[in-house]
């Protein structure tokens, strides 16, 4: 079986670098790249991922690079009016030099675009110029991963789409929350036509070298949960056995679906789960619509160097949230005041400021819970009782790790681990680029609006990262005597 990465960062290069060196090489690795030119060397079969850990350089090879179409990866993110002319831009752009280029150009490729499109702006009055535009491969898409920005995920997996079917899996890597509501919403409505979902959350320290060269810097692990399936096969039915003794209840690889078929498991790496189901299941068998979320979440498993945790769906949720937290505090702080994620709780302000955000994030994840409980508010009675409690009440209902203390010694626990980091906004900044707070403080303040609960901590740093990305920092130049 074939295994797809797309992203190349940090974390997609530590990934396919651990991929690869524990799967068999009868199942290939196709790293997808967004522009060749950003490589001094086109790469092939022999370019190496490297990755430094405690100072040590290993180094793997054997990839298969599938290119998306440079220009066609631009100009997918633009909006044609019936002119041909572009109404709206959501350029994806790595750095800012890029963006300038890009800008420069942009003009005569669009022109050249129009000629080759015309029947595209003829015929509807607002279309994407989307959809598996690879120069040169269209290979299916049986498992995915995606180690994007949270903002690039939409347009990554709309230009792969026609490249997968109701039997891809496709596991998200990204920081912060609402890109799989988002990917669902926008790209996958339709739930029989809906690729299996592996949700992921990586607290592995690691940052880029150079291109393909990632220092692994910091232990964490890796904890995976398979989103529910809209068929309503249920993935988690072991741990409900009423047959298996409470302790031996755990997440089995049968519940997804029989081994051997067809994956050609002797090929892939032991799993250290073992299967108990009788015999494999023939060609035309629906299990084979499963066969790749067996076979991913098995490589997920077997990536030991990553301490792999195989989550449920409800636990995923909890973990999902702690790190969102995590992010929304370190990251917007660091970007902002430019500072690497150990510096930060050496200050009484930073403690102040994250212990707020812990606490408004808190209140959301109550209100939350309190919503999607079984707390019956149509009842009288209780509906009175729940308008009049204080939400800390609540906590009973709320997982340990989501109440606020926690949510802080975690945020501490975190910058401490990766204290010699800079974090991923602050680089993503320093870069000029686009930045997940949208996915991390944006997605608290939409819940916040959504379930009545106030955020002004969390919408402070929100607008403050966003004014801080838009304003020019020009302005101490037009002042010298300020400088000194
Ligand atoms: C947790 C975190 C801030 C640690 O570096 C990381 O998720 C990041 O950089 O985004």
């Amino acid at each position: 079986m074939r295994f797809h990465v797309v992203g190349l960062g940090s974390v997609g290069s530590l990934f396919a670098f651990h991929l690869r060196r524990t799967l068999s090489e009868d199942h290939p690795i196709s790293i997808i790249i967004r522009n060749r030119k950003r490589f001094l060397q086109p790469p092939n079969a022999s370019t190496p991922l490297f990755v430094e850990k405690s100072s040590e350089v290993s180094n793997v090879r054997g990839f298969e690079w599938d290119e998306m179409d440079a220009l066609e990866n631009r100009i997918s993110n633009l909006v044609f009016d019936e002119s041909g002319g572009v109404r709206n831009m959501f350029a994806r752009v790595d750095d800012g030099f890029e963006h300038r280029r890009f800008n420069r150009y942009r003009e005569e490729q669009m022109q050249k675009n129009r000629n080759s499109t015309t029947s595209l702006s003829s015929t509807s009055r607002s279309s994407t110029l989307s959809g598996g535009r690879f120069r040169d491969n269209s290979t299916k898409i049986e498992s995915l991963f995606v180690a994007t920005k949270a903002f690039q995920v939409i347009p990554v997996l709309q230009q792969l789409r026609p490249r997968m079917s109701s039997s891809t899996t496709i596991v998200l890597l990204q920081n912060g929350m609402g890109i799989y509501e988002k990917v669902i919403n926008e790209l996958f409505r339709n739930p029989d036509e809906r690729p299996h979902f592996v949700l992921a959350s990586n607290t592995h320290g690691a940052w880029l070298r150079k291109p393909l060269h990632t220092v692994h810097a910091g232990d964490g692990d890796l904890r995976f949960g398979i989103v529910p399936d809209p068929q309503g096969r249920d993935f988690e039915a072991s741990t409900r056995s009423a047959e298996a003794g409470v302790r031996t209840r755990a997440l089995s690889l049968d519940d997804i679906a029989p081994p051997a078929f067809p994956t050609r498991p002797s090929a892939l790496p032991t799993s250290t789960l073992q299967s108990n189901a009788s015999s494999p299941p023939s060609l035309t068998s629906p299990d084979t619509r499963y066969a790749s979320l067996r076979a991913t979440i098995r490589l997920l498993l077997s990536l030991s160097e990553l301490n792999p945790v195989w989550e449920t769906a409800e636990n995923m949720q909890t973990r999902l949230r702690q790190k969102l937290v995590v992010n929304s505090v370190i990251n917007p702080l660091t970007a902002l005041m430019g500072c690497r994620n150990g510096d930060l709780f050496l200050w009484p302000s930073a403690h102040r400021i994250a212990k707020a955000v812990c606490n408004e994030a808190s209140d959301v994840f109550k209100a939350q819970t309190l919503r999607h409980s079984n707390v019956n508010l149509s009842d009288s009675t209780t509906r009175h009782r729940y308008a009049n409690i204080e939400l800390d009440e609540v906590n009973i209902l709320l997982p340990r790790e989501l109440r606020s203390r926690e949510l802080h010694l975690r945020c501490r626990k975190v910058s401490k681990q990766t204290a010699d980091n800079f974090s991923s906004m602050l680089v993503d900044m320093r870069k000029g680029g686009q930045t997940e707070i949208d996915f991390m403080n944006g997605y608290l303040h939409r819940a916040g609006l959504e379930y009545g609960v106030r955020t002004p901590t969390i919408d402070a740093l929100l607008w403050m990262v966003k004014l801080k990305k838009s304003m020019p920092n020009v302005a101490i130049d037009y002042y010298p005597h300020l400088k000194n």
